[in-house]
C-alpha cells in the first residue's frame, strides 16, 4: 500500500480564497479585517514566516500591519505596544512572532493579548475555551490538522483511536482537546512514554509534533492509519523535512501530509480565518 497525500498547499489555497471572499464582504460593509504581526529580532526563519503571512493577508484582502524590532526591545516596550494595539479599533487580531528573544517572557507578552484579538489561540482564555468547549481562537496548527482530515472525510473520529506525540501548549496539547472534541480516544506521548511504538501501533490517527526527525518510523503504524506530520527539520543534506520518516511510513499508511507542502500552509491560512472571524465578530458586536 502507499498512501494518498494530504496536499496542504492545495486545501490552504482554498481555506484563503474563501477567507478573501469573506473579508471582501466585510470590506464592504465598511470593516476590513487588520492583523498586527510583530516581530522582534533578526531570526531568519521568523522573518520568513512572517513575511509569508502578511503576503497571505495581502492576497485575502485583510489589512495587515508588520511591527519590526531590534533584539535589543524590552520586555516592557512590547507589552506597550501590545497594549496600544489592543486598543486599536482597526486591529482585529495580533501576533507576536515565536520565538522572542531570551530576555522576553513569551507567556507574559502572550497573555497581555487581549483574549478577543488573539487570533494565534495561545492565550490562556483561548486554551481554557478549548478545555470547556466554549467559543474561542483555536491554535492555528492543530485547527489547520483537523482540517486536514476533514478534508478526508474524518471529520468525526468517533470510534477511532488518535495518538499525538508531544505534548507542547501550542500544538500537542490543544491537538488532543481537538481530537477529543472530535469524539475520538485519545493518547498524548511524550518523552516519557515508555514504549512509543506500542502506542503508534493501536493509532487509526498519528499526529506526529516533537521537532525531532524518524521520531515515526514505518514499523510504528498500523496499516491504513493516517499519518500527520507536523515537524520541520532539517536532515543531514539540509533539506527540510517533518518528524516522520516519510518515505518509509508512506508505503504502510493509509494518508500522509508531506513536509513541506502539509501542516505549514495551513497553519497561515488557520491565522486568517481566525483573524477573519475575529472581525466578523467585532462586527456583530458593534
Ligand atoms: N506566533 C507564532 N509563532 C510561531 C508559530 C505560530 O503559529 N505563531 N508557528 C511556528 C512558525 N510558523 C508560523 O509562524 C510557520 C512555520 C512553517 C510554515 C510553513 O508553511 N512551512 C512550509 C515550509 C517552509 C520552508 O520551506 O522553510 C511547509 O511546511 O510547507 C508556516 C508557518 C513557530 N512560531
Amino acid at each position: 500500500m502507499t498512501a494518498q497525500l494530504i496536499d496542504g498547499l492545495a486545501l490552504a489555497k482554498a481555506t484563503r480564497a474563501d477567507v478573501a471572499a469573506r473579508a471582501a464582504a466585510l470590506t464592504a460593509q465598511g470593516r476590513q479585517p487588520g492583523l498586527a504581526v510583530i516581530l522582534v529580532g533578526d531570526n531568519p526563519a521568523s522573518q520568513v514566516y512572517v513575511r509569508n503571512k502578511v503576503k497571505a493577508c495581502e492576497e485575502a484582502g485583510i489589512r495587515s500591519v508588520l511591527e519590526k524590532y531590534e533584539a535589543t526591545m524590552t520586555e516592557a516596550e512590547l507589552l506597550a505596544r501590545v497594549d496600544a494595539l489592543n486598543n486599536d479599533p482597526m486591529i482585529h487580531g495580533i501576533l507576536v512572532q515565536l520565538p522572542l528573544p531570551k530576555h522576553i517572557d513569551d507567556h507574559k507578552v502572550i497573555e497581555a493579548i487581549s483574549p478577543a484579538k488573539d487570533v494565534d489561540g495561545f492565550h490562556i482564555a483561548s486554551a481554557g475555551a478549548l478545555v470547556v468547549g466554549e467559543p474561542g481562537f483555536k491554535a492555528c496548527t492543530p485547527y489547520g490538522c483537523m482540517k486536514m482530515l476533514e478534508s478526508i472525510g474524518m471529520g468525526n473520529l468517533k470510534g477511532k483511536h488518535a495518538v499525538v506525540i508531544g505534548r507542547s501548549n501550542i500544538v500537542g496539547k490543544p491537538m488532543a482537546l481537538m481530537l477529543l472534541a472530535a469524539n475520538a480516544t485519545v493518547t498524548v506521548c511524550h518523552s516519557g512514554t515508555a514504549d512509543l511504538g506500542a502506542m503508534t501501533r493501536q493509532a487509526d490517527v498519528i499526529v506526529a509534533a516533537v521537532g525531532k526527525r524518524d521520531v515515526l518510523t514505518a514499523d510504528m503504524v498500523k496499516p491504513g492509519a493516517v499519518v500527520i506530520d507536523v515537524g520541520m527539520n532539517r536532515n543531514d543534506e539540509g533539506k527540510l523535512c517533518g518528524d516522520v520518516d516519510f518515505d518509509g511510513v508512506r508505503q504502510v499508511a493509509g494518508w500522509i501530509t508531506p513536509v513541506p507542502g502539509g501542516v505549514g500552509p495551513m497553519t497561515i491560512a488557520m491565522l486568517l480565518v481566525n483573524t477573519l472571524e475575529s472581525a466578523e465578530r467585532s462586527l456583530k458586536s458593534n
